[in-house]
């Protein structure tokens, strides 16, 4: 047990997904997994464990920012001994070619968090993807027919920016596509206890187009995200 999670040992698959709403993981949790048990309520930041196609996973919820996501993760794998991490998120949009309900897998992730930025001194360390995990997600988007990018994320610390765009500088035209708030602390958590770790992002409102997600669209699009990403954890 920690301060954030009263789940005891052994209550958490190898694979855990990492919604930031506490709702999507009870969503996830009721709508594709098979006897769902409720192992965390702790701040109502829910975590469930259950069988998918007769394997064992999780979803934990994460709450918003690198800060919150980096408790969870960094319990989740030291604590409870996962080594498996996929967050499923939204994202907005960076680049016009990412239309809304697309899948943005985060290759890579750039921040301007000093939970990443504060550890390595003179370096700018590249948080990545476990590999395995993007090339898997890739696949199986590719083979259900669904609209994905495989690039760089930004997990910023800032949602509302004062200057609008101009907060986001110089990184649309670097090839930065996609913004949400956690993926750079989860691959330098990864990275450091030598896990695995993957962002898939659908992404819900373009910065450059200003096209937003409808109501409908958005739990279907969350579906679709969803088993991929459960398709990929519990290929083990
Ligand atoms: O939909 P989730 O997973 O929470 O992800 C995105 O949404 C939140 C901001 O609205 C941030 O957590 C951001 O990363
Ligand atoms: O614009 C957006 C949309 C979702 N999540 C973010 O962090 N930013």
């Amino acid at each position: 047990m920690t301060p954030h999670n009263h789940a005891k040992a052994g209550d958490y698959a190898d694979a855990v997904l990492l919604p930031g709403d506490p709702l999507r993981a009870k969503w996830i949790a009721e709508t594709f997994l098979d006897a769902p048990e409720l192992v965390n309520s702790v701040r109502n930041c829910l975590g469930y464990t259950g069988t998918y196609k007769g394997k064992r996973v999780s979803v934990q919820a994460s709450g918003m920012g690198q800060p919150s996501l980096a408790i969870y993760a960094h319990e989740l794998i030291n604590t409870y001994g996962v080594t498996t991490l996929i967050r499923v998120g939204t994202c907005g949009g960076l680049n016009a070619k990412v239309k809304v309900r697309d899948l943005i897998l985060a290759q890579a992730a750039s921040t301007d968090s000093a939970i990443v930025k504060g550890r390595f001194g003179a370096f700018n360390f590249a948080p990545i993807a476990d590999f395995g995990l993007l090339r898997s997600a890739a696949d199986k988007a590719e083979a259900a027919g669904m609209r994905y990018h495989a690039g760089n994320m930004l997990s910023s610390d800032i949602f509302y920016h004062a200057d609008g765009m101009a907060g986001y500088d110089k990184l649309p035209e670097h090839g930065v596509i996609g913004v949400e708030m956690e993926a750079a602390a989860l691959y330098t958590l990864a990275a450091r206890f030598g896990v695995r770790a993957l962002t898939i992002c659908t992404m819900t409102d373009c910065l450059i187009t200003g096209q937003e997600i409808d109501a409908d669209q958005r739990q279907t699009s969350l579906r679709e995200m969803v088993s991929v990403a459960l398709e990929v954890a519990i290929e083990g």
